[in-house]
């Protein structure tokens, strides 16, 4: 019994102060502190502590993007990849957006719906496309045609001060090789036909009011009855074009005219075509030929120089295609483009930027300078298509320890391999239809090409360099590779010249691609064999 009162448990007894506050004052007298360590130490109190206020920060600081990062932090450091690299550089487009452009174009299926005078109707299928039939409008050409010749005009009137409030700015932009240029022209040709009347009716009044002047001057009777010699005056479109479309090289001046003199020859309008490929006469004749310009085809530095000694030239411009935007308006071309445009504003109607990608370089420049342009952009710009798989090798490592051509050489039997298992069947025998894969190797300099081909051939891949000194001759059967038709027909015979319309296309798709990235050279492989075509 005296041992169980012996072991009473202590928690059992409380404190003789249980009842008490806790003391105000310290033993020294001091005000006692509170325990704010224990889980009920911060209960009851009508402050918040120092530490918790809200620290102010001037406006401006909280404005910036490292606001509420932590500085002291190493910066983080991203892989480089360049696919993602890539993809990073361009502007982002909303699937929203896709999807609503995608919907408001499905119904425009035939050139016929568009409002175009009917002379450039007719003149589609014959100029812009012979051989083929049954051609639809691409994308492109359904947005921008209706914005372009204004039938759906209500949301596009410019609202910036810093332009003037007549102009319209657009910008166009698709895949590269979407029919973009058929798109922009169609609607400049309109514009400029459409111009002709009244500035005919206008020449008839002219010549008319002169008459009567002339008239009159002879029966209130000339002292010495003499006539003044026949002057002949020059054409008053003659180096004053309606139209200007900028290219960055000189091989798309003559590709856009070749497109627009097809046009010229029904239709009856003025193209020229100037760049440095020809000579000084022959632009000067071009320009102020007699019979006057409606259309002019130039690269920016040449008009540029032309508009210093010239500077009507610009005056009379109602409509200024500005072709590969994102090239035209990088560093290096922007300030004569730029010159270009301010120069050409007064008298613009419609400022008509293309594009196959939009930059965020860009995205910013059109932003700031031109605030109200009306962005046409088709559904599957930007988008990687889910087929298509990114892949990044990384030369500087081993085993290729910066050698790019091994790891070319590589990364090509890896894809021929995969070709080789594809074609096998489970069974261990070969599938019918034996899995062909089609490559093509983009370097960026046209020596590179044969380099790069001679280099693979040495590794036992047959390849073939495409430049634009590739004959004609040879382009065909490479291309045809990629038509599907190289392993049906003979490839000797569709590099005659008789190759098919798709081949065409085709060598105009790979050139159009070739001068957007500056003479690049394309390397096309098949059969894991390899034949390279630069067109
Ligand atoms: N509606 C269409 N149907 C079929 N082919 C077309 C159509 N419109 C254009 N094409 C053809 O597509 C090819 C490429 O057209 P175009 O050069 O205009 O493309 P692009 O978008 O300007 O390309 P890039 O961005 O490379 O300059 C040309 O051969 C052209 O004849």
């Amino acid at each position: 019994m005296a041992q169980l009162q012996k072991r009473k448990p202590a928690r059992m007894e409380l404190s003789p102060r249980v009842a008490q506050p806790p003391p105000r004052t310290t033993p020294s007298g001091g005000p006692a502190k509170r325990r704010t360590a224990s889980p009920f130490g911060g209960m009851n109190r009508t402050k918040a502590p120092a530490r918790l206020e809200p620290v102010k920060r001037p406006e401006a600081e909280a404005r910036r993007p490292s606001y509420g990062k932590d500085k002291t932090k190493p910066k983080e450091k991203r892989e480089g990849f360049h696919a993602l690299k890539m993809q990073r550089a361009l502007a982002p487009i909303g699937y929203g957006h896709r999807s609503a452009v995608k919907s408001k174009i499905q119904s425009l299926d035939s050139f016929e719906q568009f409002p175009l005078l009917d002379l450039i109707k007719e003149s589609i299928a014959s100029q812009a496309f012979p051989g083929l039939e049954d051609v639809v409008p691409t994308p492109v050409q359904r947005l921008a045609l209706p914005a372009l010749l204004g039938s759906d005009r209500k949301d596009c009137r410019a609202k910036s001060p810093s332009v003037s409030s007549q102009m319209e700015q657009f910008l166009l932009a698709a895949e590269t090789g979407s029919g973009k240029t058929l798109a922009y022209l169609l609607p400049v040709i309109d514009a400029i036909k459409r111009a002709e009347i009244p500035e005919a009716n206008e020449e008839a009044q002219e010549k008319a009011r002169k008459k009567v002047a002339e008239e009159l001057r002879k029966n209130e009777g000339d002292v010495f009855g003499l006539e003044p010699p026949p002057v002949s005056e020059p054409h008053p479109t003659a180096g004053r074009p309606r139209a200007i479309i900028l290219v960055p090289t000189a091989e798309l001046v003559d590709q856009v005219a070749s497109l627009a003199k097809a046009f010229s020859h029904t239709v009856k309008f003025r193209a020229a075509p100037i760049s440095a490929a020809y000579t000084g006469k022959v632009i000067r004749n071009r320009l102020f030929s007699p019979g006057g310009i409606d259309m002019l085809i130039s690269t920016p530095h040449l008009l540029a120089s032309i508009a210093e000694s010239e500077p009507n030239v610009l005056s009379r411009v109602s409509y200024l295609v500005i072709d590969e935007a994102d090239s035209l308006l990088d560093r290096s071309f922007s300030p004569l483009t730029s010159a270009i445009i301010d120069k050409s504003t007064p008298s613009l109607r419609q400022l008509i930027m293309c594009s196959a990608t939009i930059p965020r370089s860009l995205d910013s420049y059109l932003r700031k300078r031109f605030p109200d342009i009306k962005r046409l952009v088709t559904p599957n710009l930007h988008a990687i298509p889910r087929r298509v798989q990114l892949g990044v090798v990384e030369v500087e490592k081993d085993p290729y320890r910066g050698n790019k051509d091994l790891a070319c050489a590589e990364t090509i039997w890896t894809i021929g391999k995969s070709a080789e298992e594809h074609g096998v069947s489970e069974d261990g025998s070969a599938k019918e239809k034996s899995d062909t894969k089609h490559i093509i190797v983009f370097v960026n300099e046209r020596e590179k090409a044969a380099e790069v081909a001679q280099y693979l051939a040495s590794k036992g891949i047959d390849a073939e360099a495409l430049s634009r000194d590739t004959a004609s001759l040879r382009q065909s059967p490479t291309l045809a590779a990629f038509t599907g038709t190289a392993h049906e027909s003979n490839a000797a015979s569709s590099a005659t010249s008789a190759a098919s319309v798709a081949d065409r296309t085709l060598v105009e798709r790979f050139r159009g691609e070739r001068s957007r990235i500056q003479r690049c050279l394309s390397l096309l492989i098949w059969d894991h064999g390899v034949s390279t075509r630069l067109p």
